[in-house]
C-alpha cells in the first residue's frame, strides 16, 4: 500500500547505489513501484544481477557492478545509464558501511576503507552523475543515506566522520548546484532492521534489544520507512527543499544513549 501516486516517477530514471540489498533494494523497489526506471550498482556481481532480475518484475531495472571508490567504475555506470536511458533524474547514494571498533583500534587500512567508501565514493558518484546528466539536463535530484552522527558516533568514529563530511558536502553542492535546478538532501536512518545489520557479529543482537528499549517509539525502523522518506525527497513533493537532513529514527537524534556500542567492548 502506498500513499504516493503510482505514476509519481513516470518517465524518470533513478540510480540506486548499493541497490542489491537491504535499504537500497527497498528504495529501488519503491521507485519501480512508482513508475521509475532504475539502475542499481554495487561490488558483488552475482547478488547484484539476482536483485536486478527480481526487481525487473516490477519494471525496467538494469545493473552494473561498481565499487564507488573507483571513479572509473562510476563512469562506466554513467555509460550504461546513457546507453539504456539517455538521462538520469534521481541519484540515491545508499552504498556504505563500516565496522564497530573503538577509535584507537581502527588501523589506517580500516579507516581508509570506511572513509573511501562513505565519503569519497559518495562524492565521486555525485560529481560524475551531476557532470554527465544533471548539469547538462539542468535538472536533477540527489538523496544520500547517512547515519545519525550529530552527537558523534562512539564505537564507529570512522563512519561518523565520513557521514558528517557527506552531510556538509550535501549542503555545499545543494547551494552550488541550485542554479542548475539540482536539489541535494540527506536521509539519516536510526536503527533499521536490514540485511546490513545481519553482517555484524554477536553481541549485536543484545545491543539491538537495548536500542529498541531506549527508543521513544519503542521499536526499530523499517526499510520501507526509509524508502518512503527517500521517495518524498526525490519527488516534486519536496520541490522547495534542499540541503537538509531528514531524520528517520523515531527520535533517536534527540534521545539516544550514544555509548551503548562502546560499552559492548567492555574496556
Ligand atoms: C554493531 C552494529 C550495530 C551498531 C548499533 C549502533 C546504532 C545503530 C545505528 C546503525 C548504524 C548503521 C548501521 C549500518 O550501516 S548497517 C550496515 C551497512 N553495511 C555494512 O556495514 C557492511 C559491512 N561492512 C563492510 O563491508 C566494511 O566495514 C567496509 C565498509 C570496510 C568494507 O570495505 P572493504 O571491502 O574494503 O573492507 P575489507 O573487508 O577489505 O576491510 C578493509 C580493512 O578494514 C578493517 N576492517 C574491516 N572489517 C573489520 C572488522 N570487523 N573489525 C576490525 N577491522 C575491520 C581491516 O583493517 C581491513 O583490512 P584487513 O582485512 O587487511 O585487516
Ligand atoms: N541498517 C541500518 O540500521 C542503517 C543503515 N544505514 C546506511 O544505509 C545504507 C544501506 O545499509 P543496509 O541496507 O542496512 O546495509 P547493506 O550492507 O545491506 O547495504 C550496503 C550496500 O552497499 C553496497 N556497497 C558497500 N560498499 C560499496 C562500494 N564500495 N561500492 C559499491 N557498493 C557498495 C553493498 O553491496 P556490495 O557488497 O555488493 O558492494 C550493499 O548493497 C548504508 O549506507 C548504511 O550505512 C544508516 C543508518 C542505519
Amino acid at each position: 500500500m502506498s500513499y504516493y501516486a503510482p505514476d509519481l516517477f513516470k518517465d524518470k530514471v533513478a540510480l540506486v547505489t548499493g541497490g542489491r540489498s537491504g535499504i537500497g533494494y527497498a528504495i529501488a523497489e519503491t521507485l519501480l513501484q512508482h513508475g521509475a526506471k532504475v539502475c542499481i550498482c554495487s561490488r558483488k556481481e552475482e547478488p547484484l544481477a539476482e536483485a536486478a532480475r527480481t526487481l525487473s518484475k516490477l519494471g525496467t531495472c538494469v545493473y552494473r557492478p561498481c565499487d564507488i571508490r573507483k571513479s572509473e567504475e562510476v563512469e562506466a555506470v554513467a555509460d550504461l545509464i546513457q546507453e539504456e536511458f539517455g538521462r538520469l533524474d534521481v541519484l540515491v547514494n545508499n552504498a556504505g558501511g563500516q565496522f564497530p571498533s573503538l577509535a584507537r583500534h581502527i588501523n589506517d587500512k580500516g579507516w581508509n576503507a570506511v572513509i573511501n567508501t562513505n565519503l569519497n565514493g559518495t562524492f565521486y558518484v555525485s560529481r560524475v552523475m551531476a557532470e554527465r546528466f544533471f548539469i547538462p539536463q539542468q535538472a536533477g535530484n540527489i538523496v544520500t543515506i547517512i547515519v545519525n552522527m550529530a552527537s558523534g558516533f562512539p564505537g564507529m568514529a570512522h563512519t561518523g566522520a565520513a557521514r558528517a563530511g557527506v552531510e556538509n558536502l550535501t549542503k555545499s553542492i545543494a547551494q552550488e548546484w541550485a542554479r542548475f535546478n539540482i536539489r541535494a538532501n540527506c536521509v539519516a536512518p536510526g536503527t533499521i532492521i536490514s540485511s546490513g545489520l545481519d553482517t555484524y557479529a554477536e553481541p549485536v543482537r543484545q545491543l539491538l534489544d537495548q536500542l529498541k528499549e531506549d527508543n521513544l517509539m519503542q521499536r526499530h525502523g523499517t526499510m520501507e520507512e526509509v524508502a518512503n522518506a527517500v521517495l518524498f525527497l526525490a519527488s516534486p513533493l519536496s520541490s522547495y527543499t534542499s540541503g537538509i537532513t531528514l531524520q528517520v529514527d523515531g527520535l533517536d537524534h534527540l534521545h539516544a544513549n550514544r555509548m551503548r556500542l562502546v560499552n559492548l567492548f567492555n574496556e
